[in-house]
């Protein structure tokens, strides 16, 4: 008999992300939900809880009322939710509460933005600029890559990363999105054209940067048999954006990881896929460090030795992430969570890597200030 304590995600779908022009977030919303519900099997009348994710370009006070009304459900709970980056994985957290507790037993989960099309090019990096503080840094126009170079030049000092270690990172993720029919940049790209790329906010440069681009997702969790089960979750919460520059080795990021490992009962070295958050190469490579997954200043090493690989012990981000797969507000770290879901239940296609048994999936949002981890765990064939 399955555990009935922890609730299981039945199923996960997507639209392309890229530049879709024509599409309101609403659509895009719509487009996602109806095909995650399809691919759960259920009906439509089933759903009885919705979360959704705030967008940027659809800045609407009602917007998880308004889609459960655009998808014809008759939900007893609706929530929209904002936490920048991390507010798709505390959507699949809350989803779980929601369940074990008993509130809901059939739980929509969705995320979607028009933002490459849906936004002039500049509003859409003003938007990303609202992390800072309001009166002071939002006005001044600094940008969330020119936050992030803060945070890479401190990282790069303390701990030895090079810029070359970085663009390993991005060739990966190129090299992942390659596979995967619906990404948004899937050209191939090695690390000299990383190096050289027009420089951004330094150290960081073009192909150091997830780009920005429409797109949604959504996933239906429940109290019913599905192929993954959330076996836990946890959040933390150290600093909001810059105050994280006094700490660089100490983000948060390992508390949450530790608390969602702590309720699924299982230790860093049963972990054997892995979806991290990778806004910028630098992103990637911290977080990778403090979860323990490297040695510090020693991510690029372990992905030069093949492991991060599709093949390799510890397999990441196959959908090539944030860096290449593409970057929708919230949309974005939902996708790492659909892709550990079709990774466990077997279903990633032509992208399949062998048998994965545990998951871990860890999203910040702001710069590195808010911090959510989940535990998947695969049903044993
Ligand atoms: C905030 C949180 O809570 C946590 C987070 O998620 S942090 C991350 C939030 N997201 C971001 O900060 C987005 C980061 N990226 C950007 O701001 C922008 O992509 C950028 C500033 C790096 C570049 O923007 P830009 O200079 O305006 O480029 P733009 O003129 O739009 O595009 C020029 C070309 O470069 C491409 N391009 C743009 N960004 C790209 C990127 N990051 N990687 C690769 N190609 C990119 C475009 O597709 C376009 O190609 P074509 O000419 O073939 O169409």
């Amino acid at each position: 008999m399955p555990d009935r304590r922890h609730p299981y995600l039945l199923a996960a779908a997507g639209t392309p992300f890229g530049r879709l022009e024509g599409s309101s977030a609403l659509d895009l919303m719509a487009q996602a939900a109806n095909a995650a519900i399809a691919r759960a099997g259920i009906a439509r009348a089933d759903i009885d809880g919705v979360l959704c994710g705030y967008a940027t370009t659809y800045p609407h006070l009602m917007l998880a009322t308004l889609l459960g009304e655009k998808l014809g459900l008759d939900p007893r709970y609706a929530h929209g939710i904002q936490m920048g980056g991390a507010t798709g994985a505390a959507m699949v957290m809350l989803a779980g509460e929601l369940l074990r507790g008993g509130v809901c037993r059939r739980v929509l989960v969705v995320a979607g933005e028009n933002r490459l099309t849906g936004q002039a090019r500049d509003t859409s990096i003003q938007t990303l600029a609202q992390v800072g503080e309001p009166d002071t840094e939002v006005p001044n126009g600094a940008s969330v890559p020119a936050y992030y170079a803060l945070l890479a030049s401190a990282y790069m000092a303390c701990t030895g990363t090079r810029r070359e270690d970085l663009a390993e990172f991005a060739v990966l993720m190129r090299r992942n999105a390659a596979m995967h029919p619906r990404a948004h940049l899937r050209e191939p790209i090695d690390v000299r054209q990383v190096l050289e790329a027009r420089p951004i906010a330094t150290p960081l440069h073009l192909l150091d940067c997830c780009p920005i681009s429409d797109g949604a997702v959504a996933l239906v969790l429940s109290t019913d048999d599905g192929p993954v089960r959330l076996a836990g979750a946890g959040q933390a919460h150290r600093h909001q954006h810059l105050s994280a520059l006094r700490d660089v080795l100490d983000t948060g990021a390992a508390r949450a990881a530790q608390r969602a490992m702590a309720q699924a009962g299982v230790t860093r070295g049963q972990i054997d896929y892995l979806a991290i958050y990778d806004s910028f190469t630098i992103t990637l490579a911290m977080l990778l460090e403090e979860l323990g997954h490297a040695p510090r200043g020693g991510a690029a090493a372990r992905l030069r030795h093949g492991d991060y690989d599709p093949d390799g012990v510890l397999p990441l981000n196959t959908h090539g992430g944030l860096l290449s797969f593409g970057h929708s507000g919230v949309a974005g770290g939902l996708s790492h969570v659909a892709e550990a879901w079709e990774q466990l239940a077997g279903v990633a296609g032509q992208r399949q890597i062998g048998r994965r048994r545990r998951a871990l999936v860890h999203a910040d949002g702001g710069v590195l200030s808010a911090h959510v981890s989940l535990v998947l765990e695969a049903e044993a064939a």
